[in-house]
């Protein structure tokens, strides 16, 4: 069932300006996760080869940041302007021809969070959304091996435990905690509450713009409604729902700031029916594609076609491959914390900030694959333990897929793999 954005109250819609005044030949499109689906591959693919899909030419320095502007999801949204005079100049590149153009954002995390959709949708309602869907165990064992060369520490087993639900009631308190760090709020929606000194920002000026909500009940609805909103079953958003207003403020405020580990939504980021489930109450089915990972991976060019379609070109302008063509940059977006651990003591961190250096670098036309660190079957029972987690999940996802038209589902129908035999999970 279809919402406003207003409805929702999941950003500050007034707040947000809309596109509509940008020229008719101007096209948003988002691919909006999953994050380690695959993404840059699809993303190189489309701006490389296609004439007429940009990514942004001058982005703001961030860890990838030509593909992941983070616009929706990790910074204040200040002058929308900004975000869209970050891409380049069409009329320079296409000399004038008359051509309509796509700019092209690939930030992953979007799917994630709640607040980015609504944020998309107010700024963009007409943004065409690609969402490419890999096998949720495998989607975390990847996000685990990236991690770690993050300098993560904590075994996979760790982190998957660590979101798996309170086994005592007393747990509670430590569970609400939990939704928190997992972040399923979005790291802007924490910026727009609070202030420098973690103080909730006062309700005056800017909150009395356009009616929008005060800060306070602001930062409520980050923790609580839209926690929920990204796994309704979960038991640990349930009971956050249940706290008080001054409650959960108090959390936010003694547990959001600085939230730096990205890796406890190890699991959440899995659990994708929510998640597009929310992106379908603000987006008709039409603006949305559904991939399957595993189809890209084996019928690229295929897949590619589909998308630039959906995107409304032409594929048959699709340049060949060219490895030369793939975007060396990698190195513009070799993130500062990298650099920051190979700064550290520790010589194993040090090693691991090396080596995910080097694949970095390394990264060609068929995205970027960090060697792993450990096999999966290191972690077999984690690994059962998981299948089984997500698999009433992965149903939910069936089902919701059957109910989109074909011009939504990318994928023939394929299911994640239903079996894993035995104790192979590479
Ligand atoms: N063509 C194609 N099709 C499908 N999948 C591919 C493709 N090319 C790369 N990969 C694999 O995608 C994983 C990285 O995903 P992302 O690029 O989305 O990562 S990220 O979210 O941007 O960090 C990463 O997975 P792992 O190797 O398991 O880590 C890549 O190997």
């Amino acid at each position: 069932e279809r919402i406003s954005v207003e409805d929702a109250g999941c950003c500050k819609p007034n707040e947000i300006q809309n596109s509509a005044r940008l020229s008719p030949s101007t096209k948003f499109a988002f691919i909006i996760g999953a994050q380690k689906s695959g993404t840059t591959f699809l993303f190189d693919e489309l701006v490389d080869r296609h004439p007429h899909i940009f990514p942004q030419a001058n982005p703001r320095k961030m860890m990838n940041s030509k593909k992941e502007p983070h616009y929706f999801d990790h910074f204040l949204l200040s002058e929308l302007s900004e975000y869209i005079g970050a891409f380049p100049d069409p009329y320079d590149v296409l000399q004038g021809s008359n051509v309509t153009w796509t700019f092209l954002d690939g930030t992953p995390s979007y799917l994630l969070f709640p607040s980015a959709a609504c944020r998309v949708a107010a700024a963009f309602p007409h943004a065409k959304l690609v969402a490419v869907l890999r096998d949720p165990l495998q989607r975390a064992y990847s996000h685990w091996n990236m991690a770690k060369y993050f300098g993560q520490t904590a075994g996979f087993h760790t982190l998957v435990s660590h979101r798996q639900q309170p086994q005592r009631k007393e747990d509670k308190e430590d569970s609400i905690i939990r939704v928190i760090e997992d972040m399923s709020i979005a790291p802007a929606d924490i910026k727009e509450g609070i202030d420098n000194n973690n103080h909730v920002r006062s309700s005056s000026n800017d909150s009395n713009k356009g009616g929008s909500m005060d800060n306070r009940t602001w930062l409520l609805e980050a923790a609580s409604t839209r926690a929920v909103r990204s796994s309704p079953e979960d038991e640990a958003a349930a009971s956050a729902r249940n706290k008080t207003k001054s409650e959960m403020i108090d959390l936010i405020l003694n547990h959001c700031v600085g939230m730096g580990d990205q890796a406890l939504t190890l699991v959440r980021r899995g659990l994708y029916v929510y998640q597009l489930d929310w992106w379908l109450r603000l987006f008709p089915p039409s603006q949305l594609l559904i991939i399957n990972h595993h189809e890209m991976y084996n019928e690229s060019e295929a897949l590619l076609d589909r998308v630039i379609l959906f995107l409304g070109h032409d594929p048959s302008l699709k340049k060949r491959r060219d490895k030369t063509d793939v975007s060396q940059d990698m190195d513009d977006s070799m993130p500062a914390r990298l650099r920051q651990l190979k700064r550290q003591d520790n010589n194993k961190v040090k090693q691991q900030a090396k080596s995910a250096r080097a694949a970095f670098q390394k990264r060609n036309s068929s995205g970027w694959s960090l060697p792993r660190l450990e096999t999966p079957d290191t972690y077999k029972d984690t690994m059962h333990q998981l299948y089984a987690y997500y698999q009433r999940h992965n149903e939910r996802l069936y089902d919701l897929i059957d109910t989109l038209g074909p011009g939504t589902v990318g994928w023939s129908g394929n299911k994640f793999p239903s079996q894993y035999t035995a104790g192979n999970f590479e």
